[in-house]
């Protein structure tokens, strides 16, 4: 899965079909390429557009004349109806967008064209559009499942509540949807408008993020919290920076997913004005809990009848607060929630992984959360050499003095982790190279279930890790310019965790990210043994979908919501 397929040329003929997609009589049609979760912007700048441009008429056949009994609901953007293209069969959601403030032709065009470049497997896939007279509509592909909401607090009487797994699953999934706009394409773009009812899911709860990019097309779309009738929908998830009139970036959408995460873990509504006044905010509700670990899985939904584990629940709770950190400098990196997720979202015989290992993060913060939640694998650098292969020497250049160093270094840090972790902590090394490797031979039902779907993070394999890391550590030694991360001696008493990220990922490249913190000396030597790497979620595919060039392209035409890059707490993605 996410391979990149180099074969990908301006020839519309070397495309293969994809599916009910293909219309042979429609000379507007542009065959989309077979799908990949991201793709090469080489092979993106020969493509033609991915979007197939609809006249009215088709898809007012589409929806019987956009009839009530087609009308799937209606948002700040507009209506939304499902329909059924005659000429392929395929089942879509046409949005209907609000006609005032629309865009002149071009500049809607533009727009789409940005729109259907996002393209993730977690993202609801813009198929086509049509700008007829003074109409202006989306044809996204149909989701079948409903939305979140649906299934979270709208139970019809008998239905099974959604289990903890599944929520992890969920939650995981949406992650990957956000972490793509943040990280994968440059520049990232911003949801700004993340919330339960935009996570769509099919019949097997794969979750589908739509409304994404959709601001600069309708006044609304894609920021709701300016159209009066969806306030309250909205009011809950936005971060404390909108409501002090300051810009918004990546964080701020990492905070509106740390709500979703709440509801999924309490089965509460952001906003519920029927419960007390004291409840009625889900957040404010949740924050002295979030200052208390024993009373955390008191949080989860009454309609999960306690089927979790209690470290899972900890755990979950424990990113969510994070997430929930009123400065958004605070706030973890959506790509190390979504690495947490991972874990949390495996099935094993615990229901958890036991471990979740610290090299999977790219800020130490959120590892260190985990561990005071749960287990988490803290295991030094270099014992993982020396776990994972006998010749670590030779991965890398460092000196021998250097080794032993990090050796008793290791040793410190294993102490640490001990007194940490306490109950598992003797077996934590032991257990290193097959706790690492859970998550790649877990793969979630979910995710097997298409061929489009996103995979786990099969980087969090630790061979791969490891070896990934002494290739990586050998190279950033020479070139002397590596950050460092910091154990943070003065967590202990923490029980929410700042995350760093003022000092990191900024400029971080994609396989070398390392998160760095200012600390001493002494805390520089052991942070060696602990040093972070960023892996790759796909390595492969981590290319921006937009190249310099393409958003310079772009950017006088279509901005969606981009975040400046400068801006961001997130690694770029075009620096490779
Ligand atoms: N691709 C899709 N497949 C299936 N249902 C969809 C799709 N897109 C939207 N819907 C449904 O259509 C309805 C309206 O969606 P829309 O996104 O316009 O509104 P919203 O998310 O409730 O509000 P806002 O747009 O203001 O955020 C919702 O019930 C949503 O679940």
């Amino acid at each position: 899965m996410m391979n990149c397929f180099p074969c990908f040329t301006s020839q519309k003929s070397s495309n293969p079909p994809s599916g009910n997609e293909t219309n042979e009589n429609n000379e507007q049609e542009v065959r989309p390429p077979p799908v990949a979760a991201v793709k090469h912007i080489e092979e993106r700048e020969t493509e033609q557009p991915p979007v197939k441009t609809f006249n009215f008429r088709e898809l007012a056949t589409a929806t019987k004349n956009f009839r009530q009994e087609c009308l799937l609901g209606e948002g700040g953007s507009g209506r939304v109806y499902k329909g059924t293209l005659q000429s392929t069969g395929q089942l879509v959601a046409v949005k209907q967008l609000d006609k005032h403030g629309l865009h002149g032709t071009k500049e809607f065009q533009a727009e789409v064209l940005s729109l259907s470049k996002l393209e993730h497997p977690n993202l609801v896939k813009l198929i086509g559009y049509c700008a007829d007279g003074d109409q202006r509509l989306l044809v996204f592909e149909f989701v079948s499942g409903g939305s979140l909401p649906d299934h979270l607090f709208e139970q019809e009487p008998g239905q099974k509540p959604i289990d903890w797994l599944t929520r992890m699953k969920i939650a995981f999934g949406a992650a990957q949807g956000l972490d793509y706009l943040h990280d994968k394409v440059n520049p990232p773009v911003i949801y700004r408008d993340l919330k339960a009812a935009n996570i769509l899911l099919d019949d097997e709860f794969y979750p589908k993020l739509c409304d994404y990019g959709l601001n600069n097309l309708a006044p609304g779309a894609g920021d709701s919290m300016f159209h009066s009738s969806c306030v309250m929908d909205t009011y809950g998830y936005s971060a404390p920076e909108y409501t002090r009139g300051e810009d918004l970036t990546v964080k701020s959408d990492v905070y509106s997913f740390g709500v979703v995460l709440l509801e999924l873990i309490t089965g509460r509504r952001a906003v519920d004005t029927t419960k007390p006044n004291d409840e009625q905010n889900l957040v404010a509700w949740a924050q002295p809990i979030f200052r208390d670990p024993k009373r955390y899985p008191d949080m989860a939904d009454p309609l999960l009848k306690k089927n979790f584990s209690e470290r899972g629940i900890n755990q979950a709770v424990a990113i969510t607060s994070m997430c929930l950190q009123e400065e958004p400098t605070a706030r973890p990196l959506i790509s190390d929630v979504m690495v947490a997720l991972n874990f949390l979202s495996m099935s094993t015989e615990e229901g958890i992984p036991d471990k979740v290992p610290i090299l999977s993060f790219r800020d130490k913060s959120m590892s260190i959360a985990l561990s005071r939640h749960g287990s988490c694998s803290v295991t030094p650098f270099s014992l993982l050499q020396k776990e994972g292969d006998d010749d670590s020497s030779s991965a890398s250049s460092e000196s021998e003095d250097d080794d032993d160093e990090k050796k008793e270094e290791s040793k410190g840090s294993k102490k640490k982790q001990e007194e940490d972790s306490g109950d598992e902590a003797g077996s934590d090394d032991e257990k290193g190279q097959e706790e690492v490797e859970k998550p790649g031979s877990s793969k979630s039902s979910s995710s097997d279930s298409g061929s489009e779907r996103a995979s786990p993070i099969d980087e969090s394999n630790a061979t791969a890790q490891s070896l990934e890391i002494k290739y990586s550590y050998s190279s950033e030694e020479e070139e002397g310019d590596n950050e460092r991360l910091s154990s943070s001696k003065s967590d202990k008493d923490c029980t929410s965790f700042r995350y760093d990220s003022e000092r990191n990922h900024d400029d971080s490249p994609k396989n070398t990210s390392i998160a760095h913190d200012d600390h001493s000396d002494d805390e520089e030597e052991e942070d060696h043994e602990t040093r972070l790497e960023h892996i790759q979620s796909s390595k492969s595919e981590a290319h921006s979908v937009y190249s310099d060039d393409d958003a310079g392209e772009e950017s006088g035409e279509s901005s969606l919501n981009r975040a400046e890059p400068e801006e961001g707490d997130h690694g770029s993605s075009d620096e490779e």
